[in-house]
């Protein structure tokens, strides 16, 4: 691969610094009043989702000189790059073909990796449906009717947000998920289900995450105290994994074990036999509408300008904001309460794969990369951290996801939500100033004095950049073509920060470390050689054991 060129190398850094300076004192209600046309030439359209990306602080020559910036980081060539099988995951010598697993036919020299997904897809299939059509019985002739994914990161994340969010399509089958290694999380699920009618998924692509294979073993001895026996666990347990061995060895037979490859990392897997568990709980052809909505948003990625592009346009939002204006954060604010799980979905797939401090080539970066993200369902958060959002000293760039439309047959009380949130964006962007405060204390019938007092407090500034996503309403189609934008909104954010987006080396200490600290609390180890305050907290463990 060619060299990284860091993002403050490429020729547009100085100029976007002199654009965002001009910017400074620059209002984004003001923009809109010298640009009539800008709610509409801020906004693009793809795959059923329209981006309005108005409410930032970007004039049109900034825009251009942002597009520029994308040119010269070769985001198109990057784009055809990824969906083609160039090995971009340069640590690890290997390709990120997470768009194959939803592709409809193989880009040329793809041929045998395609062949294989389209075997797995048909093996989902047979699972979904023999299950869907409660031909599956467990070890005593009960009809399976419960799902248990046992997964953590990329094998919990994806899939729990998707079952979650297409709660409006599910089926019979009954889906839980459960990660953390923490016991509580397996005792609360299982405490009201039935063994013998239930199916766990253990999903681990590397069959050796030790907060999943605890959760199995655990799982397993649940089935076995209820009679099953490990010749029959196959009636209960099936694997997702790139290491089969590890799967067989834990006595999942072959036949039950569908694969990963190392071509997909964790975090980009929901398309593969990963996503099982929600083609469950949706059924197959669900399933594949998920997959031909994010396949839609890939051909847009692949084949749209860059001005058009709404990925592009995204990440190149990120780095504006992030790059220029200091901005350290990044909240997200679906007004959709199935998609509330959408933000630790997210903060996997973007700070995972762009919270690195070294450029692909391992040099030093001399600017911040992937900021902090979080958010919540609307309209929950409104009530809990968007007085920082409106008052606090800190920028927070805000995604607003709006679905027009609701499944749940209540438009009277969603068309509150959708006030709320179009509310919610347009104050962030005006703000309210001391004066209209004033006024509006005044008018509540406060004494001069006092509204003079208080004005401060209830005056906002406003200028607080934000996006808005709309879509219909949230189905299989467009829940995938969001996922996939985000993933190559974090793809781009990648190449223009000069990182590689697919590794994660930065996890490996701690579980190194863990393993170190688990011996000295099982008692395997008595080397006392750690940090005094790590030392004193093995201690304090200990006396709470014996106590
Ligand atoms: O699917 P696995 O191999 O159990 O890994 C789970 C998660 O752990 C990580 O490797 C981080 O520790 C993630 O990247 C991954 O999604």
């Amino acid at each position: 691969m060619a060299h990284a060129l860091r993002l403050s190398d490429l020729p547009s850094w100085r100029e976007l610094q002199a654009c965002a300076a001009k910017l400074q004192d620059a209002s984004i209600s003001g923009l809109f009043h010298s640009d009539p046309q800008r709610a509409s030439a801020f906004t693009a359209t793809a795959a059923g989702l329209t981006l309005d990306y108005s409410k930032h602080l970007l004039c049109r020559d900034s825009r251009a000189a942002l597009l520029r910036l994308g040119q010269q980081a070769q985001l198109q060539a990057r784009a055809r790059d990824l969906v083609t099988g160039v090995p971009l995951n340069n640590t690890e010598s290997r390709p990120a073909l997470h768009t194959l697993l939803r592709a409809e036919r193989a880009p040329a020299g793809l041929e045998s990796q395609f062949s294989a997904v389209t075997k797995t897809r048909e093996r989902m299939r047979h699972w979904s449906e023999q299950i869907n059509n409660r031909e599956l019985k467990g070890h005593s002739g009960k009809v399976i009717d419960t799902v248990v994914n046992i997964g953590i990161g990329g094998s919990d994340l994806g899939p729990r947000l998707v079952t979650g969010a297409l709660s409006a399509f599910r089926g019979r089958i009954a889906t839980h998920y459960v990660a953390n290694v923490d016991p509580a999380d397996l005792h609360s699920t299982l405490a009201s289900l039935d063994p013998g009618s239930t199916l766990l998924i253990i999903c681990s692509k590397s069959f050796r995450t030790e907060e999943t294979l605890a959760n199995a073993t655990a799982a397993r001895e649940w089935l076995l105290a209820d009679g099953a026996d490990m010749a029959n666990l196959e009636n209960h347990f099936l694997a997702i994994t790139t290491n089969l061995d590890a799967a067989a060895a834990f006595g999942v037979p072959a036949d039950n074990c569908l694969p990963m490859w190392d071509w997909v990392g964790g975090r980009y897997s929901v398309w593969s036999a990963v996503g099982l568990s929600c083609a469950i709980a949706v059924g197959w052809d669900r399933f594949n509408d998920f997959l031909a909505g994010a396949a839609e948003m890939d051909t847009h990625f692949v084949d749209t300008t860059s001005a058009f592009n709404l990925p592009m346009l995204m990440s190149l939002l990120e780095v504006w904001n992030c790059n220029f204006f200091g901005a350290g954060n990044h909240v997200v604010l679906p007004y959709d309460h199935g998609l509330g799980r959408l933000p630790d979905f997210l903060q996997q797939l973007t700070m995972e794969s762009n919270g690195k401090r070294v450029s692909r080539d391992g040099e030093e970066l001399d600017y911040d990369t992937a900021p902090v993200l979080w958010g919540s369902a609307g309209t929950t958060g409104q009530h809990s951290f968007h007085q920082l959002l409106h008052q606090g000293t800190r920028l927070c760039p805000a995604d607003f996801i709006i679905p027009l439309t609701t499944h749940t047959g209540a438009a009277g009380q969603h068309r509150m939500l959708v006030a709320n949130g179009l509310a919610q964006s347009r104050a962030l962007m005006v703000g309210r100033g001391i004066d209209e405060a004033r006024e509006s204390l005044l008018h509540r019938g406060l004494t001069a004095t006092e509204a003079d007092s208080l004005a401060p407090h209830l005056a906002m500034p406003g200028n607080r950049p934000n996006s808005v996503i709309t879509l219909t309403s949230v189905t299989p189609h467009s829940l995938g073509a969001l996922l996939a934008l985000y993933e190559h909104r974090t793809f781009c954010s990648g190449q223009l920060w000069a990182v590689n987006p697919f590794d994660q080396w930065g996890v490996e200490l701690g579980k190194e470390i863990g393993t170190e600290v688990l011996a000295r609390l099982t008692g395997d180890s008595s080397d006392g050689s750690m940090d005094p305050a790590t030392e004193r907290l093995l201690a304090q463990w200990h006396a709470a054991q014996d106590a």
